[in-house]
């Protein structure tokens, strides 16, 4: 088995006394699209700019192409490119000209920069000055740049921020694209799940600084149980039973809820919840059996609240 592109272990960053990250253990196998889930505040863009080694951990260690970052910073920044928030653009330059700036400072050959703006499709307006650029151009120019020298992994923040509903779905395409394109490992920030749900082969989810779920996409949700409601009237008893018949149960105003477990029969197991409550005298109103979608696992482990007692761990292997 080849090394992860990215793997880190106990990663932790505080700002004063507010926990921005929180012990992350995360990896990211090569040429994955991993999509770096959490909402505004998680600690997505403090772990990346630890993993670039912009900011340094205060505990834990991060390897990036194999190199270790707290070990050797400029090692393990060779292994990478980057589309941080800020582009940093000469506006009254044209966007090959900016392009051979970054391309000078690491010593690159000419040719590079053909290269990069044809895989960002960018080649027919790379004359044009940036000051005229749509936001779209700018990010696809950012990710030319992040891809300058052909770095085995890409780190990009939002990459989508900004984009209008065709610019977004013309970058999720991209990036999709890209480790078949190029070979390339992309970990990609957002806090929109849709968007890694159609871009990502792996994702990590991260709430309060604390990595809640990791995997492989295909996996997570091949493992999703379905979950059966039932309307009962008194929940809380047939909550008792549920749960003594080794459901994992969650109460709800109008009843319970029972998910099952991974490749456990829905009409089965309903069944057999339905005559256990009704011989135990609890009236039931209704069943309903429901898919449990990648949405409701997020909300579920993302929820300040819930992140404490989630029931959904970790799951470490990739497939
Ligand atoms: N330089 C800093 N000084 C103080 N606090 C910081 C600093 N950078 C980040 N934080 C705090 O650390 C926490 C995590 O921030 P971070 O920017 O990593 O989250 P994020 O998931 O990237 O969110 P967003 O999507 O809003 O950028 C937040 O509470 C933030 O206020």
């Amino acid at each position: 088995m080849t090394a992860p592109a990215i793997e880190t272990q106990g990663l932790t960053r505080r700002f004063g006394r507010r926990m921005a990250v929180d012990a992350v253990s995360m990896v990211v196998p090569e040429r994955a699209v991993y999509g770096f889930l959490g909402r505004n505040g998680a600690g997505k863009t403090t772990t990346l700019k630890m993993l670039l080694g912009l900011i340094r951990p205060d505990a834990g260690t991060a390897r990036v192409g194999g190199v270790d970052v707290g070990a050797d910073r400029m090692g393990a920044a060779r292994k990478v490119g980057a589309l941080l928030e800020a582009h940093g653009f000469y506006g009254n330059l044209s966007g090959r000209e900016n392009l051979d700036l970054t391309r000078t400072l690491l010593g690159l050959p000419k040719s590079e920069i053909d290269r990069v703006l044809e895989v960002v499709e960018m080649t027919a307006d790379a004359g044009r000055r940036v000051a005229g650029y749509s936001l779209g151009m700018r990010q696809r120019l950012g990710l030319a740049r992040a891809m300058l020298g052909a770095p085995p992994v890409l780190i990009l923040d939002e990459p989508t921020n900004g984009l209008d509903p065709d610019g977004i779905a013309d970058m999720r395409r991209f990036l999709r694209s890209l480790p078949e394109r190029t070979g390339a490992t992309v970990l990609l920030s957002s806090h929109l799940l849709g968007e890694i749900e159609q871009t990502a082969t792996h994702v990590g989810i991260l709430s309060q600084g604390r990595l809640v779920l990791e995997g492989a996409l295909a996996r997570l949700k091949a493992e999703l149980a379905p979950e059966i409601a039932f309307a009962v009237d008194d929940a809380a008893r047939g909550a008792a039973l549920a749960t003594a018949r080794g459901f994992e149960v969650a109460t709800a105003d109008a009843g319970l809820v029972a998910r099952l477990k991974p490749g456990e029969d829905a009409q089965t197991a309903a069944a057999a919840l339905n005559r256990a409550l009704v011989e135990a005298d609890v009236a039931v109103f209704s069943i309903g059996a429901r898919p449990r979608s990648l949405e409701g696992i997020y909300r579920d482990v993302s929820s300040p609240s819930s992140a404490a007692q989630q029931p959904v761990q970790p799951q470490p292997e990739f497939a």
